[in-house]
């Protein structure tokens, strides 16, 4: 725990505060190092205080007012993570002289996450939307695009010598994963803002976790978080509207673990700190947890590198927040359409109204209603679709036979997707020498192919309740039969 104590050390010199007698710190052996209660904490109670000026930041790092604010912004380096992580960058190689060090010398230079993996490891995570979602190829286009061209040209910030030591490609994703696990978005300290100490500020956007407003007003927005991967030119646009300035390291409230509805602490800001404060109340000995938003294993294992397993109701183990994601072309695939321009004008007018391109089937198992508004749009004639398109209206989600048909056929095709069958997944979890990686791999398919399978089967449920009924009603009625017999009897 040496890391933690020359942390907490410099923690405290810097201004920050920490309530010793009630939080401390610990490695628990499935999720590293985090925060453990050393006596009861009732609920409200403040954990630990962090000085805004503690936070690293693009704000708070001296390296752009170096470069100079124009050229970094001509660069556009205030755009997506690319910034931060060159200040990240810099400031470690600054050494003691960077404020800092400690804390940077405190953070993981390893991960587990997918980012990291090779491409034999990777082939487990098909039919996921883990690897799509990566975007290696667009961060690594940032570094050479972006990055090391500013690094080039300015040796009085970035000696040449120095250019192989701390900014290195791998280096880069490494400080993109740091980001990626613990930053936090923080609303910035507005000087506009005229009013005082708890009413500060508006609510943050989510980065890799949540900050709250302050506490009587709190209310949580969870946002995607402007990650620094897989921008392309119409996103880049957008992200310079949305800058990227509140992503910040927030050191101690980044050593917080989070398991899927365990939160029992959560940061708030305030005009001049940020606090963690207890979310319940925490029996002594209880580890103190954060919320990352309570995300399927998917995104767990992408952003941060372990999965969630617990009960579920139905006895098996695994993540109730988990989903399945559907692209939009699969109902395609389902009705046998051609990609012919027709379909692509339909795809292209849901978009443009609003649609997804990826719809979530989640773990109640309802059928998603966008899924549904989509198949009756495919399924339209081109009479009703051209009014459709005048009338600018897509067609409502009106779930009927034809159209629960067609999503068990995409569910279906879905399911085919993963190279292997879920019975031969959960035999392989019970092999007690899987590789780490592998058995986070085959957990997330495990997931995502269980919520697909019951799925299907409710489906399949449902045809057949509604094709018995529909027998029934074919059939001449036994009641009435009856009837007619008991009449005739009685004739
Ligand atoms: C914000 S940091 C928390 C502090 C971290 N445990 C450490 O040692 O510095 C997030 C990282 O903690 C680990 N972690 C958090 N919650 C976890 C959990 N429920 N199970 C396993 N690992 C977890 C993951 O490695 C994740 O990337």
């Amino acid at each position: 725990m040496d890391a933690v104590s020359g942390l907490l050390d410099w923690f405290q010199a810097s201004g920050g505060f920490l309530d010793k007698s009630h939080v401390g710190f610990t490695v628990f052996p499935d999720c590293g190092r985090g925060a453990v209660a050393l006596q009861d904490i009732p609920e409200g109670h403040i954990l630990f205080k962090i000085p805004r000026d503690l936070l690293l930041s693009t704000e708070t790092s001296a390296l752009p007012g170096h470069v100079g604010l124009a050229r970094w912004r001509e660069e556009k380096m205030h755009v997506g993570w690319v910034g931060l992580i060159l200040c990240m960058m810099w400031e470690t190689a600054q050494g003691p002289r960077s404020k800092w060090s400690k804390y940077l010398e405190s953070l993981p230079a390893t991960f587990d996450t997918p980012m990291f993996w090779s491409a034999l490891e990777l082939e487990e995570l098909k039919g996921t939307s883990v690897v799509e979602k990566l975007g290696k190829a667009d961060a690594e286009r940032e570094f050479r695009e972006k990055l090391l061209p500013m690094v080039q040209s300015h040796p009085d910030l970035f000696p040449p010598d120095t250019i192989p030591v701390h900014y290195t490609l791998e280096i880069y994703h490494v400080m993109g994963s740091r980001i990626l696990s613990r930053s936090f978005d923080v609303e910035k300290d507005d000087p506009e803002d005229e009013t005082e100490g708890e009413e500060a500020g508006n609510t943050s956007l989510g980065s890799a976790m949540d900050v709250d407003a302050p506490q009587e007003d709190a209310e949580s927005i969870h946002s995607g978080a402007s990650e620094h991967a897989g921008q392309d030119e119409d996103a880049e646009e957008e992200a310079e509207e949305e800058e990227s300035s509140g992503v910040s390291m927030v050191p101690l409230a980044d050593m917080l673990n989070a398991r899927y509805g365990s939160e029992n602490a959560k940061l708030y800001y305030e005009k001049d700190d940020l606090r963690m404060v207890s979310t319940k109340s925490i029996k002594a000995g209880e580890q103190i947890w954060n919320t990352y938003g309570d995300l399927p294993n998917a995104e767990l294992l992408r952003r941060y590198g372990h999965v969630d397993m617990l009960a579920l109701p139905n006895g098996d183990l695994g993540n109730p927040g988990d989903v399945v994601e559907i692209p939009a072309d699969l109902a395609v695939a389902a009705l046998h359409m051609a990609d012919s321009p027709i379909t692509r004008e339909r795809i292209d007018w849901w978009l443009e109204q609003g649609g997804d391109d990826v719809v979530v089937l989640e773990s109640d198992l309802e059928v998603p209603l966008a899924l549904v508004a989509l198949i009756r749009l495919l399924r339209l004639t081109t009479d009703e679709w051209e009014k459709a398109v005048a009338k600018d209206k897509v067609p409502k989600p009106k779930l009927d036979d034809t159209v629960l048909t067609v999503v068990r056929a995409v569910l279906e095709h879905r399911l085919k997707e993963y190279p292997s069958s879920l019975d031969d997944d959960v035999v392989l979890l019970r092999d007690e020498s899987l590789p780490l990686n592998k058995r986070q791999a085959v957990i997330v398919r495990v997931g995502e192919k269980r919520i697909l399978t019951s799925a299907i089967q409710k489906i399949a449920a449902q045809q057949s309740d509604a094709q018995s009924s529909r027998k029934r009603k074919m059939q001449p009625q036994e009641g009435a039969e009856t009837g007619r017999t008991s009449k005739t009897r009685r004739r």
